[in-house]
């Protein structure tokens, strides 16, 4: 059960087809959705009663417009809008196990990096959330005819598990109630407020960064210490799990 985004003119659609007991291709402009079954039928008759086509914009769709779950994402992305669609995708269809997709090279080398890299950052971060993400290639610019002007990159992620809550390494008198109990919750919305907030002056320390976010920089302090994070350190240097349990320590 494949979802592809944006098939346009069906090139990676046909080559999809023969590999996929199901496409679905979710494409938001309504006279390349409705000239899709006609290109199919064309080239790959044999394979054309897998495909549904969706005319649909990608960041609203939901579970609900898809007969079957899906189970794996495989596009070229619109680069103007690839990150927030992976993100909307990875929410919305919790059945998206695994997936591969050609987005512009900085914006692979962005979903890929890991904590401390100069490019590890919002989408990098967001995507650990979901995913075990890689870098699975690049495509030159010169094999897209009009060449862009940039190059393309291919990332390979696979679903996994949000980060477990591990047990608060503060004193119980430091700790906020409940922080990074074992076993315990954090809403995803709670942890990429973190992380947007830890990101949008990615230069200053955490203490200072999340000031706002926990209404003070000695209150964000006291959250980063009960989370076990450095209030010094930078949100750069944090794994989602680190994020996770900052969150946790606001609750
Ligand atoms: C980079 S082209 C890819 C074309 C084709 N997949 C290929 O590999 O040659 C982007 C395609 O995504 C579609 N698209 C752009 N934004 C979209 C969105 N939000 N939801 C669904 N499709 C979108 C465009 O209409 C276009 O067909």
């Amino acid at each position: 059960m494949v979802v592809e985004v944006g098939p346009g003119l069906g090139s990676l659609t046909l080559a999809l087809l023969p590999a996929a007991r199901r496409l679905y291709a979710v494409e938001i402009d309504p006279r390349l959705a409705a000239r899709l079954p006609a290109t199919v039928a064309g080239h790959a008759p044999q394979h054309a009663d897998r495909l549904r086509v969706l005319a649909a914009d990608a960041l609203r769709i939901g579970a609900d417009a898809f007969a079957e779950p899906p189970t794996a994402l495989v596009a070229n992305l619109p680069y103007n809008v690839a990150v927030p669609v992976l993100l909307h995708l990875l929410s919305q269809l919790p059945t998206l196990a695994h997936g591969l997709i050609m987005v512009q090279q900085e914006v692979a080398d962005r979903l890929t990096a890991g904590p401390g890299s100069r490019t590890y950052g919002v989408p990098s971060a967001k995507l650990a959330w979901y995913a075990a993400a890689r870098s699975a290639g690049s495509v030159g610019r010169s094999v897209f005819w009009p060449v862009p002007n940039v190059d393309s990159g291919l990332v390979a992620f696979t679903r996994h598990d949000p980060p477990a809550m591990p047990a608060a390494p503060a004193p119980p008198d430091e700790a906020a109630p409940g922080a990074g109990a074992p076993g315990a919750t954090v809403s995803r919305e709670a942890v990429f407020a973190v992380v947007d907030a830890a990101f949008a002056q990615r230069r200053k320390t955490l203490r200072a960064a999340l000031g706002r976010w926990a209404g003070s920089p000695p209150r964000a302090e006291q959250l980063l210490r009960s989370a076990g994070v450095n209030p010094s350190a930078r949100g750069e240097s944090l794994t989602i799990a680190e994020f996770a349990r900052i969150a946790a320590a606001a609750r």
